[in-house]
Order: structure tokens, then C-alpha cells, then sequence
């Protein structure tokens, strides 16, 4: 079994909070005691609020993200407009004490990114360098329709020109009837990636017995 995943997504509203909570509902129900982890979040701290629930563990959402901006944004871009607030800073030593926290205590940590793969956490550190600096397995979640073919595919690419270990997409949320694409988005992504792939639709949970790839 890994130490922990990062969950990625091919944009922000992709489903990356779900997923983590349900990989973590699935294994605290197997009694594994798993940690949670959001190192960045924007707007608020709710993702931090929903993985703890999902994870049933005694941690306060300052501890999962400990590193929060208020206006909804991209952290940088966030941080160029509170820049004169104290503690609204993208603080990488607070990050890096945190990630080795949940990894100490926890069996297995589920850390969630923050919108998309190349998210600038600050002008020249994206996503995809936490990805780097923490190395952990990645998960990729996508949508379902038309137009996830094109940004799982870039998101995967950048992911193997960084040599990150990809562990599969999960393509998260609701099936639009009307698109035709749904039915052949899964298998086009399998056939050109290689990779596992899992269709989580809408509320479904994740089953890590079918799905071992997740974690080990
Ligand atoms: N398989 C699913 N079943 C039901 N709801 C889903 C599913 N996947 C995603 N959703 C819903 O879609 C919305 C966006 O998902 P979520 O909040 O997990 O995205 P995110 O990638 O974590 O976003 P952010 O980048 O803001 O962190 C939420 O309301 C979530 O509950
Ligand atoms: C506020 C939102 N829920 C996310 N947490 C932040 C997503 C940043 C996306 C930036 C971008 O890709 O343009
Ligand atoms: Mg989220």
C-alpha cells in the first residue's frame, strides 16, 4: 500500500473533493486510519470541513490547509490581492511541516490539489511542483463529457514529461444523457493512456476491492 495519493483534476468543479472523500470513506470503513490533507484551498476551508467528515478523524480544517486564501481564485492570483493581509501568504515550510504530519500519523494521506494540474500556487510554483515535491502516486479526476478527452490528455501529459507515477483517471459526476461522447470517453482515455480508468457516477462510492489500483 502507498504511503498516500494526490488527487489531481483536469480543472477546478471537477470532482476532486469527492472522489478523495469517498477513497477515504471506502478505506476508514476497511480500518485504515487515513489522513486527509488540502495544503491550498481558496474562498474557504470547506473541502478541508468534507475530508475530515469523510476520513472520521480528530483534525481542525487549519491543520488539513493550512495555507488559505479568501477571494475564490487561483492561490497566486489570490495572494496578489492580499498580499497586505499578515498571514495570506503561500507559505511552502508550513506545507511541507503539514505533508510530513499526515504522513507520520496517518497509515494512508489523501491530499487534494487545488483546481487543475498547472494552478500557479505562487509566479513560478504550480501544482504540478507540489506533485513533484511531495511524490506521490497521482490520480487524475475528469469529467465525464465532451471535452474531457482533450484535458485529461494534457493533464496526463504533463504528468508523464515530469515522470509522476499516474495510478488512473476516475471520470466523477453526473452523465449527460444528451452527449453522445459519454459513451465512449472512458474507453478512448483507456485505450490512448493505458491507464485504469473508473466511471464514478453521480453519488456512487468508491470500491476499493475492484479498484486496488487506488491504493496499492
Ligand atoms: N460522482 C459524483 N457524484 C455526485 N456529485 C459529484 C460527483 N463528482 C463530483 N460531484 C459534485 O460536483 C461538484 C464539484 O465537485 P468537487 O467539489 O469535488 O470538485 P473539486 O475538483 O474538488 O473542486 P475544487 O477545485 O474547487 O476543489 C460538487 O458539488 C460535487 O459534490
Ligand atoms: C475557488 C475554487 N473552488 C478553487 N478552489 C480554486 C480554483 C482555481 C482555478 C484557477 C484556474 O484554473 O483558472
Ligand atoms: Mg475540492
Amino acid at each position: 500500500m502507498y504511503k498516500g495519493i494526490f488527487v489531481t483534476a483536469t480543472d477546478t468543479e471537477t470532482g476532486k473533493t469527492y472522489v478523495s472523500c469517498k477513497i477515504a470513506e471506502a478505506l476508514e470503513k476497511s480500518g485504515i486510519n487515513t489522513g486527509v490533507f488540502k495544503p491550498v484551498s481558496t474562498g474557504d476551508r470547506n473541502d478541508a470541513k468534507a475530508l475530515i467528515k469523510a476520513a472520521k478523524i480528530d483534525e481542525n480544517a487549519e491543520t488539513v490547509t493550512p495555507v488559505f486564501f479568501k477571494n475564490p481564485m487561483s492561490p497566486y492570483g489570490a495572494s496578489l490581492f492580499e498580499r497586505r493581509v499578515s498571514d495570506r501568504i503561500f507559505d511552502l515550510k508550513k506545507i511541507d511541516g503539514a505533508f510530513k504530519y499526515f504522513l507520520n500519523k496517518y497509515k494512508f494521506t489523501v491530499v487534494e490539489g487545488v483546481g487543475g494540474i498547472l494552478v500557479p500556487l505562487k509566479q513560478n510554483f504550480f501544482v504540478s511542483d507540489l506533485i513533484k515535491k511531495f511524490n506521490l502516486p497521482v490520480i487524475v479526476v475528469a469529467r465525464f463529457g465532451l471535452g474531457t478527452l482533450n484535458h485529461t490528455l494534457l493533464t496526463v501529459e504533463k504528468l508523464k514529461r515530469d515522470n509522476q507515477k499516474i495510478l488512473g483517471v476516475i471520470l466523477s459526476g453526473k452523465k449527460n444523457k444528451n452527449d453522445i461522447s459519454v459513451k465512449s470517453n472512458a474507453s478512448i482515455i483507456k485505450k490512448i493512456t493505458k491507464l485504469p480508468i473508473l466511471e464514478l457516477g453521480y453519488n456512487e462510492k468508491v470500491d476499493l476491492e475492484k479498484n486496488r489500483w487506488i491504493i496499492k
